[in-house]
């Protein structure tokens, strides 16, 4: 075998598994297994079936996902710089399938760096509701707004923040609320052999102390009657059961809900918790009931030698309610129109080269002319570039931090004194006095919303030069543009349809707006 386990690992897996541990060591031979979830934010699944460069093979647990092979480097094509898909290990898709998101919801990912699940989510809420998505590593959580903002999604607020203090200000507050915690990786092993040497210098009661200090924490923010999901990557019976057995023990008005049976779900291990050798003076060391204990037969897990990923445990926590009824979710959350459906390549071909109609345009507006000093200036600036350029009314809140402008789904006062990485959807920034349209107002827009459009083919290379940053030649008759707007200034560049960022067109150049962090390489 090229990998090389922990031998503590093997020993106490094989002591756990009997007989099942040949089959379960034998899967670390075969090779990993690669995954995309397609972006319904984007474009629907048949839409991309029916474009995809990839033989798509589906998930069981995951209508959207799809095997695809490794081999053919998913990161290294257009529609992935379009945000059309993520790249997600398969296993790692059934936590948010079984969170159960509806457009509206409040939904908070506690863990979320870099993102795969948050975008799950955020694509399931269609736009509608909120999505808070929050790591405590201030370096991951870089790698997670630039998800979220390749991924076109509006209405996501991104913290860098303890549990603790987003509980002080959002009590009972989310109706879903997912916990991907962070954990010992031994479902990571195949994927990446560097998690198999840290996992013996890390010590398991640093991991299970965290996970049970999020999980309790997660509690508070719940509202009645809403659902918790707990996932690992990990095997180990102490990270997943002993911690949700721990948990029920304590909170009586929760339980856990079976999992589909469609998905290829094993059973949770109880049984590990109260008869394993070695493990029962676990139990017995955290106090844990054998009643607690076997309510953990519901949880799930997914086994690399029983499906092809590589491996999650996941448990549905759902609260007792009742669901308060004069508790109307909207009342947080301004109504965020849903501009974010889905649309497939029909759409995308609704704007026609040369001169399009005008729609929602304030007549007479002008560009301003001193630079821009305060925050009425700068939200002038904004309405401007509005009115003139896109074919959108964002609801939502405006807000000013410095030069940099958010439409955000909560008030200002909501995130105060929260380390806030993106308030919203960050609009652009006021250089010079003038508003410029930040990279992910664009990567959110459809065609449609944009007055100034040019669509760049796949096939024949220019999609990636823009995305390698270059200035490309381009014909005044390839720019679609409203009548009145002129085919001068901004445009929404797009790979056959599908946003890819800015560039400003002027006399047969187009000067690359591409962001240098974003470039293909
Ligand atoms: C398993 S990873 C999350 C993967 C992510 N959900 C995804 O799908 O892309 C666990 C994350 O938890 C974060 N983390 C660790 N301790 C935390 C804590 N106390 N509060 C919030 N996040 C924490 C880590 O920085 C790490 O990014």
């Amino acid at each position: 075998m090229g990998l090389q386990l922990p031998v503590a690992f093997t020993t106490k897996m094989q002591q756990l598994l009997g007989d099942e541990y040949e089959e379960f060591l034998a899967s670390y031979e075969k090779p990993r297994y690669a995954g995309i979830r397609i972006n319904t934010l984007k474009i629907d699944v048949e839409s991309f079936r029916a474009i995809s460069p990839f033989e798509l093979k589906p998930i069981p647990w995951c209508k959207t996902g799809f095997y695809v092979e490794e081999s053919l480097k998913p990161g290294k094509h257009p529609y992935y710089h379009a945000g059309l898909y993520y790249i997600q290990e398969p296993s790692a898709m059934a936590p948010v399938e079984v969170l159960d998101v509806q457009p509206g919801d409040l939904v908070l990912d506690l863990c979320a760096a870099p993102g795969g699940k948050s975008t799950q989510i955020a694509a399931k809420l269609s736009g509608q509701g909120l999505l808070v998505t929050n790591d405590i590593s201030a370096e991951r959580t870089k790698a997670l707004a630039k998800n979220i903002e390749l991924n076109g999604v509006r209405n996501a607020i991104v913290l860098n923040e303890t549990p603790e203090r987003i509980a002080d200000r959002f009590p009972q507050f989310f109706n879903r609320i997912l916990i991907d915690a962070p954990c010992s990786g031994e479902g990571m092993f195949r994927k990446d052999e560097e998690m198999a040497r840290q996992w013996e210098k890390r010590s398991l009661e640093q991991y299970t102390n965290m996970q049970h200090d999020i999980l309790h924490t997660a509690a508070r923010m719940l509202s009645p009657g809403g659902r918790i999901v707990y996932s690992t990557c990990t095997f180990s019976p102490e990270e997943n059961e002993a911690i949700i057995a721990g948990f029920l023990q304590e909170y009586e008005d929760y339980e856990v809900i079976p999992l589909p049976g469609d998905g290829g779900f094993a059973p949770g291990r109880a049984d590990w918790l109260v008869q394993a050798e070695g493990l029962a003076d676990l139990t017995m060391r955290q106090g844990l009931t054998a009643e607690a204990a076997a309510k953990t037969d519901h949880c799930g897990r997914l086994w690399p030698h029983q499906v092809d990923g590589e491996g999650h445990f996941l448990a549905i926590l759902q609260h007792q309610g009742p669901v308060d009824p004069s508790l109307d979710l909207t009342q947080y959350v301004p109504n965020v129109p849903n501009s974010n459906d889905a649309h497939s390549a029909d759409h995308a071909v609704l704007v026609k080269k040369g001169k399009i109609r005008p729609h929602g345009r304030a007549k007479g507006a002008r560009t301003p002319s001193k630079p821009a000093t305060n925050e009425s200036e700068l939200l002038a600036g904004w309405e401007h570039f509005r009115d003139e350029q896109l074919r959108l009314q964002p609801a939502g809140e405006v807000m000013i931090y410095g030069t940099n402008l958010y439409i955000s789904p909560l008030s200002k006062e909501r995130l105060n004194g929260l380390r806030t990485v993106r308030s919203g959807w960050y609009i652009g920034s006021v250089k010079n006095g003038r508003f410029t349209p930040a990279h992910p107002l664009a990567t959110a827009l459809k065609p449609g919303e944009a007055s100034r459009i040019l669509e760049l083919s796949v096939q024949d290379g220019e999609v990636v030069r823009y995305l390698k940053g270059e200035t490309l030649e381009i014909q005044q008759s390839r720019i679609s543009y409203i009548e009145d707007s002129g085919p001068k200034g901004f445009v929404l560049v797009t790979a056959e349809g599908y946003p890819l960022g800015w560039g400003k067109w002027i006399d047969g150049i187009l000067k690359n707006e591409y962001p240098a962090g974003w470039r293909w390489t």
